[in-house]
This record gives C-alpha cells, structure tokens and sequence, in this order.
C-alpha cells in the first residue's frame, strides 16, 4: 500500500460526548463515561482509534447499538471533531447518515438539490443535468417539487440517497439509513451501490444486515464500547473489475 491509496488516516483519536443534565451517579454506570477537570461529564463515544482506509475498499462497519459505527462515520465525515490523536481525509466525501441532514424543510426536492450541487461543488455535469437524474432516479413524482418537509422518512432518503450517488467521490458514508425506503428502492439503490463498486468507489457502511455487508464490502470493522475490537478482510461476493 502506498501513501497516495491511503484515503483516511486515523491514529489515535477519540470523540467524546458532553452529557448535558447527566449527574455524577452515571460514573460507573459505562466505563466509557469519564468526569473531566471541570466536574463535566462526558462519554467516551470512540476511545483511542486507529484506522487507515485506502482508496477503492468497502468497508462495513459493524457491532450492537450504541458501540460507536455512527460516531466513527460523523468523525470521518468531519461531523465529529476528535479528541486528541489526528485524522486525516483525502478527497472527496458523500455523507448519508441522518435522514434530513443537509437539507432544508421548506424549500422544495429541486431546489434543495440545486443547492446540493454548488455545495458538492460538482463540475462534471451542468446542473441541469444534475437534477434531471436526481428526479429520475428518486421517483418522487410531483412531490420534487413540493417542499421536502412534506415527505416522508423514506422519501427524504430516497432524495438523499439519489443526490448523493450521482456522482462518484472518493469515499461515499452510509449509515443503515436504507431500511426506511421502501423495497423496491432498495433494490434499485443497492444496484447502484454495485455500481460504484465496479467503478471501484470506496465506501464505510455501517449496518446490521449481514447479508448486505456480506455482498458489498470486502473489510469488516468490528466496534465494541468504541473501540475496534477486530479489522478483517472479507470476500466480496460480487465481481468487481480486475
Ligand atoms: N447526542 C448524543 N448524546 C449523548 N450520547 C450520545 C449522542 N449520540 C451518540 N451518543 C452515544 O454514543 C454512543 C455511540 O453511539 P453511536 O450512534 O455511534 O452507536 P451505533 O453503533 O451507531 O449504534 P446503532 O447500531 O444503534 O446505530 C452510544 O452510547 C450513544 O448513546
């Protein structure tokens, strides 16, 4: 491996959570919960992690609720900051974590995802073209171009999911936001994700569908009270080019 494959770079970085309204009966409670200087007490989401992530891997992220796979992807998606250590991006980045994030209620799925394309800053296609596959791909009908606070949970993912795949980045984050679209678009996101796969885009996922995991990444993280307890490679079970 070279130091141009490397994508992230993580060494030694923790993120720490205030917990506002907490009382210092918590402590003990997780040993992840730890009171600092000024009395404050804190969780110790991801506890002194280390991880290098090259260009192209796709990467699953797994472990039981509240073991850190969320924080670990708001942390590479600079949503997160880390508490001592260093990390380290290189490239481009699509985020699908949080149904909702990034856009805004009151405007409408085209105009939010005009907006989306000056912040992606996307220069291989025009914008018009940008929305026009966003619109074809999302199916969202005549909704596009209501606001999206009107849209359901599954809808606003199938907008987020569709802008942020039009294009491919150098590293795509997905949380398990995909078990809120209906399973008709789950297929047609999961035949896009192939897709990437085949261009060699690299992705972190982080979900509890083994069998999902099992087809679409080739490295398995295990995260256990914030930290990583195991890193192995896999077989990815569809063909990606030679
Ligand atoms: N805003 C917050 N305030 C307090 N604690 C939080 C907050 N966000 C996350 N945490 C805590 O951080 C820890 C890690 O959460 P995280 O969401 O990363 O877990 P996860 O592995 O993604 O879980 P899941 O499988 O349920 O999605 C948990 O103990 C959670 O309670």
């Amino acid at each position: 491996m070279t130091e141009a494959d490397i994508v992230v770079r993580i060494r030694d970085a923790s993120v720490e959570i205030p917990l506002r309204g907490v009382k210092g009966g918590a402590l003990g409670a997780d040993p992840r919960i730890i009171q600092k200087v000024n009395g404050s007490l804190v969780l110790r989401a991801l506890d002194k992690i280390s991880l290098e992530v090259r260009r192209g891997e796709r990467v699953g992220i797994v472990g039981g609720n509240g073991n850190g796979k969320t924080t670990l992807l708001k942390l590479i998606g600079g949503m997160l900051p880390a508490v001592g250590g260093s990390i380290e991006v290189r490239g481009s980045i699509r985020t699908l974590l949080t149904i909702g994030a990034g856009t805004v209620p009151a405007l409408t799925g085209r105009q939010n995802v005009r907006m989306r394309y000056s912040l992606l800053g996307i220069k291989s296609i025009s914008v018009d073209e940008y929305i026009a596959d966003v619109a074809e791909f999302s199916e969202l009908g005549a909704f596009f171009d209501m606001p999206i606070g009107t849209y359901s949970p599954g809808m606003q993912s199938r907008l987020q999911f569709a802008m942020s795949t039009v294009e491919p980045a150098d590293i795509l984050l997905l949380d398990e936001w995909i078990g809120v679209a209906d399973h008709a678009f789950q297929v047609k996101a999961n035949n896009r994700l192939e897709k990437y796969i085949e261009k060699n885009e690299g992705f972190l996922f982080a979900s509890h569908n083994a069998e999902l995991l099992q087809r679409m990444t080739d490295r398995t993280l295990t995260l256990q009270n914030g930290k990583i307890i195991s890193d192995e490679a896999s077989a990815l079970s569809i063909s990606s080019p030679a």
